[in-house]
C-alpha cells in the first residue's frame, strides 16, 4: 500500500509545526522519519494516520484521500502505534491486543476462532504469549509497548505507522521489533531516534528539521557527517559497512546542550 503526502502543513495559531512536507512510502517499504525533539515527527505521523487534518495539502492511501475513507475502512488499512498510548481500562494483556480486531467486528461479524488465532499470533510475534493473562496495570513500560505493537499487528493493516516504537524496549526487543516489522509484508513508516537503527532497518529515511523535510533518501545518502552536524548539532564519524549500509560513531562533546 502506498501512502503519499503533498505539501502537508499543520499549524497551531501562527506557529507552523509541519511545513509543506511532500513524501511517499512505497508498498513494502520501511521509511524512517528522524529529526531532533520538536521537529514535527509526531505531528506529521498524526496527519499520516488521519488523526489530524492538515491545514494545507493532502494525504493519500493508494491514491485515495484519507478524508474520503470511513474510520472503519481506514482502520482496516492502517494501524498506528502512538508514542504515549495509555489505557485507563482494567484489562488483560490479551484483551488489549483483541482491541485490534474492532474494525472487523460488527453485526454479522461476531468474534470468531479466526480472531482468536490472529490475536494469539500477534502476542507471539512480540514475545508476549507468557504474559497474555496478566493485568495491563501490572506490566512494565516495555511490555506495554510490545502489546501496543501486537494490537496494531492484530489489526492486520497494510500500512503500519510507528512513533518511536522502541521507546522503553531493551536492546533485544528493540532489534527484534524493528526486524519483525521489516520482515512483514507491509509498508512501514516509523519515527526513530536511534540513527544506527534507522541505518540498519530503513530502506529510506526522511529527515525533519523545524517542521520541514530537509532530506529524503537511502541511509547512506542521508546519514552524512554534514547532515548529522547540521540537523542534530553533534559531531559524528560515518563508517561505510561491507553490506552497503553505514554505522555512525558519535563523538562525546562537552557542553553539547549549551547551544
Ligand atoms: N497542540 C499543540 N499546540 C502547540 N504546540 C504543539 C502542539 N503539538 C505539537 N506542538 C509543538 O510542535 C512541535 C513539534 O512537535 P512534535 O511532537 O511533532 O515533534 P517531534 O519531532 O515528534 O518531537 P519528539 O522527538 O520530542 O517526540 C513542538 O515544538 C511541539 O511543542
Amino acid at each position: 500500500m502506498r501512502l503519499a503526502t503533498k505539501d502537508v502543513t499543520w499549524a497551531v495559531g501562527p506557529a507552523t509545526i509541519v511545513d509543506g512536507v511532500s513524501l511517499s512510502a512505497e508498498p513494502g517499504e520501511f521509511l524512517g522519519i528522524i529529526g531532533p525533539n520538536g521537529s514535527g515527527k509526531t505531528s506529521l505521523i498524526a496527519m499520516l494516520a488521519g488523526l489530524r487534518r492538515p491545514r494545507r495539502g493532502t494525504v493519500e492511501l493508494d491514491g485515495v484521500p484519507l478524508s474520503a475513507l470511513s474510520r472503519r475502512h481506514l482502520a482496516q488499512k492502517l494501524a498506528l502505534v502512538e508514542q504515549q498510548a495509555e489505557t485507563a481500562e482494567r484489562m488483560s494483556a490479551r484483551q488489549a491486543v483483541e482491541l485490534g480486531r474492532t474494525p472487523y467486528l460488527g453485526l454479522g461479524h461476531p468474534w470468531s476462532e479466526l480472531d482468536d488465532a490472529i490475536v494469539a499470533r500477534a502476542l507471539a510475534q512480540v514475545d508476549m504469549t507468557p504474559l497474555a493473562d496478566r493485568n495491563w496495570h501490572t506490566l512494565s513500560g516495555g511490555e506495554r509497548q510490545r502489546l501496543h505493537i501486537a494490537r496494531a499487528l492484530a489489526q492486520q493493516p497494510r500500512l503500519l505507522l510507528l512513533d518511536e516504537p522502541t521507546n522503553h524496549l531493551d536492546i533485544r526487543h528493540q532489534i527484534g521489533i524493528l526486524d519483525l516489522v521489516r520482515r512483514l509484508d507491509l509498508t512501514v513508516i516509523a519515527a526513530l531516534h536511534d540513527l544506527n537503527h534507522a541505518a540498519l532497518f530503513c530502506d529510506r529515511i526522511a529527515v525533519m528539521q523545524a517542521g520541514r523535510l530537509v532530506a529524503l533518501g537511502t541511509p547512506v545518502e542521508v546519514l552524512t557527517q554534514r547532515l548529522i552536524a547540521g540537523v542534530f548539532g553533534v559531531e559524528a564519524a560515518v563508517e561505510r559497512q561491507e553490506n552497503g549500509s553505514c554505522h555512525i560513531r558519535f563523538h562525546a562533546t562537552a557542553g553539547a546542550l549549551s547551544g
